[in-house]
């Protein structure tokens, strides 16, 4: 394996990953190459990758062998199996190019545009009094989701929704008290583990009870959502006879797709709205040029993104600067495979930080500060930059990336066009350097303290 930092009995580099393990871990690249191991508890060899061009060569060009799936016991009880947590194999390729294929086809526009209309009204109703924004974009992005897998959304106030919303954050926080478990898979008997496992056992019944009535209403010969979708192939078998879509795989997919689909999205959306309001500027330069390009008589639309490439710069930066889950998921070598010139043995677990790209020096040119027109060429057009990949690259790269992009794009479109969002007086905003580590970066305080006020002048045409 490659060489890495040493570290101690028992533990490994656990004590020295600091506040921030994603710098530490640029620091050990200096020294060590892009490619190196380190242990953690009992994980005798993790692979840790820094930089594009090391990222993108385990997981794309040699993404046949270095896409399985590491286990992770605090997510266990997320599933285990389908297309976010079982290893690549000919069963998990075929449900996620299908959950793929129907998400390039399904309205999304439809299903986004019809829950900002419901975004927008719970805004207005708050007559300008300070709201959670974090809270009620997080029910925005899980009722999407929500409706293109079972055709229908949910009140923001009905109790079921609710629950369900909390079970999920409930169990995430409590995971992150329980990461200890994936170093040290045999503590899970510790209290906080127990806590963490029927936290997500309360979030899967929740959720199974979605499932349930979804089940109960299903015709064979119509498609609601792709949960339906899903249930229509679940006689199909593969070469060697086994299911392509057994109904536990279409339970989990279902589970898997509705929580990283909400969690991810709405946690970009909340971060997206803090750095705006640490950038006013940007966000002038928004509403102007959404001003000038659509005007307030109609709310922008997909089609109107050519003509907003400031707008659409600022949501790439936005995705640069919040990366939210700095390593992303991680992977394990499914055979011997080399890289950088060392062996990586077969069921090592592998994991990318993706920070060291977004925060490249030589790539980026002072990467801590938030600049939209980095992404913008000498004319004010839109750059495409290969490096920019917050969804990761190779087989097992983001499936909802089309999704995530156009609902990024029509919600903060239509939030900065009828809205002007401040901070409430006396109150500050959180740190926008220090983020909690983990696995996914959360939001200091968890709240945005956000007060939004009309613009004036697009009330009627909303
Ligand atoms: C801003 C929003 C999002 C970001 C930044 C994001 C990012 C990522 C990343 C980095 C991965 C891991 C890739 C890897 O293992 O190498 C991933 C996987 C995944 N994402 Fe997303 N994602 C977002 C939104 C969504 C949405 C909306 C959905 C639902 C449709 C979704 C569903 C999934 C699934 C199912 C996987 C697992 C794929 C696999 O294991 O093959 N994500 N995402």
């Amino acid at each position: 394996v490659p060489p890495g930092p040493w570290g101690l009995p028992v533990v490994g580099v656990l004590p020295f990953l600091g506040r921030d393990p994603q710098l530490t871990m640029m620091q050990w690249a200096k020294r060590y190459g892009n490619v190196f191991s380190v242990r953690m508890g009992t994980k005798t060899a993790v692979i840790l990758m820094n930089g594009y061009e090391a990222i993108r060569e385990v997981f794309q060009k040699k993404g046949a062998d270095c896409s399985g799936r590491a286990r992770m016991p605090t997510f266990g009880y997320l599933g285990g199996r389908g297309i976010l947590w079982s290893d690549a194999s000919q069963t998990q390729r075929t449900q996620k190019e299908f959950a793929m294929k129907y998400l390039s086809k399904a309205d999304i526009e439809f299903h986004t545009q019809k829950e900002i209309d419901a975004l927008v009204q719970h805004i207005k109703d708050k007559n300008g009094e300070p709201f959670d924004f974090s809270c009620l974009i997080s029910a925005l992005a899980s009722n999407i989701i929500g409706a293109i897998l079972f055709g229908k959304r949910q009140d923001y106030d009905d109790p079921d929704f609710i629950g369900l919303i909390d079970s999920y954050h409930n169990a995430l926080d409590l995971s992150a008290q329980a990461s200890i478990e994936n170093c040290f898979p045999f503590l899970g008997f510790l209290p906080q583990c127990k806590r963490g496992r029927n936290a997500w056992r309360t979030f899967a019944n929740n959720f199974n009870w979605m499932m349930a009535h979804n089940r109960t209403g299903y015709r064979a010969n119509a498609t609601r959502g792709l949960a339906d979708a899903f249930l229509h192939k679940s006689n199909l078998r593969g070469p060697d006879c086994q299911l392509l879509f057994s109904e536990d795989d279409t339970a989990t997919n279902c589970r898997s797709l509705y929580f990283a689909g909400s969690e991810t999205t709405s946690l970009t959306m909340t971060w997206g709205m803090l750095f705006l309001l640490s950038n006013r500027d940007a966000i002038s330069k928004i509403q102007a040029e959404i001003d000038e390009m659509v005007g307030q008589e109609r709310r922008p639309a997909l089609a109107d993104r050519p003509k907003l490439p400031f707008t659409c710069a600022t949501l790439m930066e936005i995705q640069r600067c919040n990366y939210i889950s700095p390593f992303s998921l991680p992977h394990k070598a499914t055979n011997d495979v080399t890289a950088n010139g060392h062996l990586i043995p077969k069921g090592t677990t592998i994991l990318a930080n993706h920070w060291s790209i977004f925060m490249n020096n030589e790539l980026w040119g002072n990467p801590h500060a938030f600049q939209p027109e980095r992404f913008l060429d000498e004319c004010g057009r839109l750059k495409k930059i290969e490096q920019f990949i917050p969804f990761s690259v190779g087989p097992r790269s983001c499936p909802g990336e089309v999704l995530a992009r156009q609902e990024l794009f029509l919600v903060f479109t239509a939030l900065l066009q009828g809205f002007s969002f401040r901070v409430p007086d006396g109150e500050a905003l959180p740190d926008l350097h220090y983020p909690a580590p983990g696995m996914m970066i959360y939001l200091v305080t968890g709240k945005l303290p956000s007060n939004s006020e009309s613009q004036g002048g697009s009330d009627d045409s909303m």
